[in-house]
C-alpha cells in the first residue's frame, strides 16, 4: 500500500506532497485520530449504536468545521472526476453535514439528487432532482427529501456520482448503514464504477472491521475530514 499525504495549512488549504495514493491524509498533524475502535466480535447491531453514540456527541461547533473542511475535499473530489449528476444526502442523527457542501455545488451548477424512500418498492431508493425551490417533505425517518415529482427521478446509471452516507466504515471500504438495506440496493446496480460511490463520513466512524454480508458492496472511495481512502 502506498500512501499520499495532503497537509493542510492553519487556513486548511490541501497542500499536496508525495507519492501514487491508497490512503490520502488532509490533516495537519495535531487532527490525527486514531482511526479505529476495535469492533472485532461486535454485532452489527452493537457497532451501529456505538458509532452513532460517537458521531452525535461532536459538538455543533465541531460538526460544522469538520464538515467545512471535509467538504473542500469532496468538492475536489467531485472536480476531478467532471461529475455533473451528483447524489447526495441530506444530513440526519450526526452525519457528516452537507448543506454547505450543497450550496457550494448549486453555485457550479452541478445538477444534485437526493434520496427517497421508494413509494412502493420496499428497501429501494430514487433519486431525485434537488434544487433551491424543491418542495421538501419529512419521510418515516424523520429525513427531509424532496416531494415526487416522477419528472425529476433520474435513474443510478445516469448519475456521475452517489455521496453515500453511512455510519461505519473500515480501511477496505466496508461500511454499513442505518439498516434499511436501502444504499446496498442502489449500490448493487453500479457498473465498472458508473456512478462512483464516495463515503462521505467523519474520522470517528471508522471501525477496525465491518461485518460483511453477501449483499454488501465495498465503497471504492472514502472521504473523511482528514483522509482520502481509496480502495
Ligand atoms: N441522511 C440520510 N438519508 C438517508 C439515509 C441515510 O442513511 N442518511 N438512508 C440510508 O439508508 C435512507 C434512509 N434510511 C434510514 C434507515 C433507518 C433510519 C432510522 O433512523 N432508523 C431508526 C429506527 C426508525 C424506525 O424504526 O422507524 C433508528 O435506527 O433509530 C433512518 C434512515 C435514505 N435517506
Ligand atoms: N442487494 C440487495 N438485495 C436484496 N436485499 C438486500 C440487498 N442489500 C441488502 N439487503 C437486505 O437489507 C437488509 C439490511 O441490510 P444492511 O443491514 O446491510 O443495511 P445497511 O447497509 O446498514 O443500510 P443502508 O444500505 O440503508 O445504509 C439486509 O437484511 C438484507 O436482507
Amino acid at each position: 500500500m502506498s500512501i499520499t499525504r495532503f497537509m493542510t495549512n492553519s487556513s486548511n488549504r490541501p497542500l499536496t506532497s508525495t507519492s501514487s495514493a491508497r490512503i490520502s491524509y488532509f490533516a495537519t498533524p495535531s487532527e490525527f485520530q486514531e482511526p479505529l475502535f476495535d469492533s472485532t466480535d461486535m454485532s452489527r447491531e452493537n457497532i451501529r449504536r456505538h458509532v452513532r453514540q460517537e458521531r452525535n456527541s461532536l459538538s455543533p461547533e465541531e460538526q460544522s468545521q469538520l464538515a467545512l473542511i471535509a467538504s473542500r475535499h469532496m468538492l475536489a473530489e467531485i472536480q476531478a472526476q467532471s461529475a455533473k449528476h451528483v447524489a447526495l444526502y441530506v444530513t440526519h442523527d450526526g452525519e457528516l453535514a452537507t448543506q454547505k457542501l450543497i450550496e457550494a455545488l448549486w453555485e457550479l451548477d452541478i445538477t444534485l439528487y437526493l434520496p427517497r424512500i421508494h413509494p412502493f418498492s420496499k428497501g429501494n431508493l430514487l433519486f431525485v432532482r434537488y434544487d433551491r425551490d424543491s418542495v421538501m417533505v419529512n419521510n418515516q425517518y424523520g429525513i427531509s427529501e424532496p416531494q415526487l415529482n416522477v419528472q425529476h427521478v433520474i435513474t443510478v446509471d445516469k448519475l456521475d456520482m452517489i455521496i453515500t452516507p453511512l455510519v461505519a466504515f473500515d480501511e477496505h471500504g466496508n461500511r454499513m448503514g442505518m439498516g434499511g438495506g436501502y444504499y446496498d440496493r442502489t449500490l448493487a446496480q453500479v457498473v465498472d464504477n458508473k456512478p462512483l460511490a464516495v463515503g462521505f463520513a467523519h474520522d470517528c466512524q471508522q471501525v477496525s472491521q465491518v461485518p460483511t454480508d453477501f449483499w454488501d458492496i465495498p465503497l471504492p472511495v472514502i472521504i473523511t475530514p482528514t483522509r482520502r481512502l481509496a480502495i
